[in-house]
């Protein structure tokens, strides 16, 4: 990759110059001028094109990238220099697998301020928040390392000393889609566990976000991971279709919306191929009277701001018990004035910029919406415009609380994706899970109390894949993540992702002579 810092000029991005360059990316500097789909090892223009797009800098409204969206031609490339490195890669022993991705590990722990600036620069996240993706990224690459050097069948016995065995194989070409909000660690969460079962992976990130993926291709290249093996192309729903329809792909793992989500089945069930799907959400947050309530107050804004809102499995319906409703409320709105919006590659900025202008405009027409539907605003809500001007072209809004919300609002039904809690109340424990409950989706929920066996109670009866207690948005890699109902289905993360990775091959031995029925 190139970097255009300011009148510098241009700086080659190699090892021994990284320091440097990190030290030379700031807002408003930062260009990429090579080629961003990845093939065969390297970074190649693709051969042919399915249109073109560009990428921007949330941060200053800026062009970063201009690039084309590979066709039909290029997508076979892909999978093909895929099926290619999947014939070296599937022989090899889970140990040596191991050894590679632990070494790919290892480089990114090694780069990671770099590969965090360049996700701030291209997604708007603070770079505080972006060296927790980075860190939660090599995580998984170490956590499935340590699992393909592990990974085994069974041996059963039968009668007669005959007996069976299975063996764990992997799929073969992998499709990984990603979304825009965790650019890096979405492309990590799905290849990590596909490559250390044995599989190879082409992945197409979100077209908003095309840049850090690139790190990470070149990250497995360093490492020694055969050429092709981790393939980039870039693009948006045309190239996406190629490689769901692409009849040597034997699976394909995808993070997006509902409606994306529900094209992918249909595409994969035309192939017979296994999906992963992680899609949105609409979770409840539970904050029961009996809460400690500076952690009940620090969960509901982990819950609700992270990345300016734009996470999946956010905790946007925030029930309070009525007891403590005023004085609930009246914390968050203290601590939510209280984040620093802006320039988010300054250390202490913990709010950054929307992705783009019309996603910007989107999140503010559902508060507006909010207001002309009775929700009161409590805090924020409204555009943002840094004193910096260089980020004065940026897509910047002030975090935003609303009260007097009704479970039939547009606000409390629909995601938003973006930095808008809404606060409903309620009195009894029976009442907030029918209500918690009632919604098509079902990816995370969270409950603060400290009575123990009511959370663990509460937990049992929430229709959602990823619970939290006491605590909300935490992603340690040993935890299985993914959703209930209209959420998807699939897991990453965890001991049970190594199955949607792999398949199951039965072997049965006949140590006697044939039983023959004829
Ligand atoms: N559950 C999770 O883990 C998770 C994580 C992040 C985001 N999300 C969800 O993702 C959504 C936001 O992301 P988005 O706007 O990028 O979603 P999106 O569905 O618009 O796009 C996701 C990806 O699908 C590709 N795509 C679009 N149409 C396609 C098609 N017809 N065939 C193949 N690929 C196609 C896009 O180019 C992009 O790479 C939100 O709903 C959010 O909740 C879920
Ligand atoms: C790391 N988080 C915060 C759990 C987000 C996971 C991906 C969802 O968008």
């Amino acid at each position: 990759m190139f970097l255009r810092a300011g009148p510098a000029g241009l700086f080659p991005l190699r090892h021994g110059l990284r320091p440097v360059l990190v030290a030379a990316m700031s807002t408003g500097t930062f260009i990429v001028s090579q080629p961003l789909n990845y093939r065969g090892g390297a970074r190649v223009d693709p051969v042919d094109t399915s249109g073109t797009e560009k990428a921007f800098e949330p941060a200053t409204g800026r062009v970063i990238a201009t690039f084309t969206c590979s066709g039909e031609k290029e997508v076979n490339l892909a999978v093909q220099d895929a099926k290619a490195a999947f014939k070296i890669w599937s022989q090899k022993s889970g140990m040596e697998r191991c050894r590679i991705l632990l070494e790919a590990a290892r480089i990114i722990r090694d780069r990671k301020d770099e590969i965090a600036t360049v996700e701030t620069i291209n997604n708007g996240k603070s770079i505080f928040e972006a060296r927790w993706d980075i860190d939660t990224s090599w995580q998984c690459l170490e956590y499935y390392a340590g699992l393909a050097g592990s990974m085994a069948g069974e041996h059963i016995q039968l009668p007669g000393g005959s007996f069976g065995y299975t063996r764990r194989e992997p799929l073969g070409v992998c499709v990984g889609i990603g979304a825009w909000n965790y650019p890096f660690q979405i492309a990590c969460w799905k290849s990590a566990p596909a490559l250390a079962c044995g599989n190879a992976m082409v992945f197409k990130p979100s077209p908003f976000t095309p840049v850090s993926t690139l790190l990470l291709a070149e990250v497995y290249t360093e490492a020694g991971v055969p050429p092709g093996l981790f393939n980039v192309v870039q693009g948006g729903a045309a190239t996406g279709q190629f490689l769901c329809q692409h009849r040597d792909v034997a699976k394909v793992s995808f993070t997006g919306s509902v409606p994306t989500g529900s094209k992918i089945m249909e595409m994969s069930a035309k192939g017979i191929k296994p999906v992963t799907l992680e899609l949105g959400g609409k979770s409840p947050l539970i904050i029961f009277s009996d809460c400690d309530m500076k952690n009940a107050v620090k969960g509901a804004l982990m819950a609700n701001f992270l990345t300016q809102g734009e996470v999946c499995c956010n905790g946007t319906r925030v029930f309070v018990q009525k007891e403590i409703l005023d004085q609930f409320s009246e914390e968050v709105v203290k601590q939510t004035q209280r984040i620093k919006i802006g320039d988010p590659l300054l250390e202490d900025t913990r709010m950054g910029p929307l992705i783009n202008r019309p996603h910007l405009e989107r999140v503010l027409g559902f508060v507006k919406v909010a207001k002309e539907q009775g929700a009161k605003v409590l805090c924020g809500g409204d555009l943002y415009v840094p004193e910096d001007p260089k980020l004065k072209d940026g897509y910047y809004m002030r975090p935003c609380v609303l009260t007097n919300c009704r479970d039939d609002m547009t606000c409390v039904k629909e995601e938003i994706f973006g930095p808008v809690m809404s606060i409903l109340s309620f009195d009894t424990e029976a009442e907030v899970l029918e209500r918690a409950n009632d919604t098509t989706f079902g990816l995370a929920a969270g409950v603060f109390t400290r009575d123990i066996q009511r959370a663990h109670r509460v937990v049992a009866e929430l229709q959602a894949g990823m619970c939290f207690i006491n605590n909300y948005n935490v992603s340690p890699v040993e935890l299985p993540f993914g959703g209930y109902k209209k959420s998807g289905f699939g897991r990453e993360n965890g001991r049970v992702t190594i199955e949607y990775y792999s398949q199951l091959k039965t072997v049965c031995v006949e140590m006697g002579d044939v039983e023959s029925a004829f």
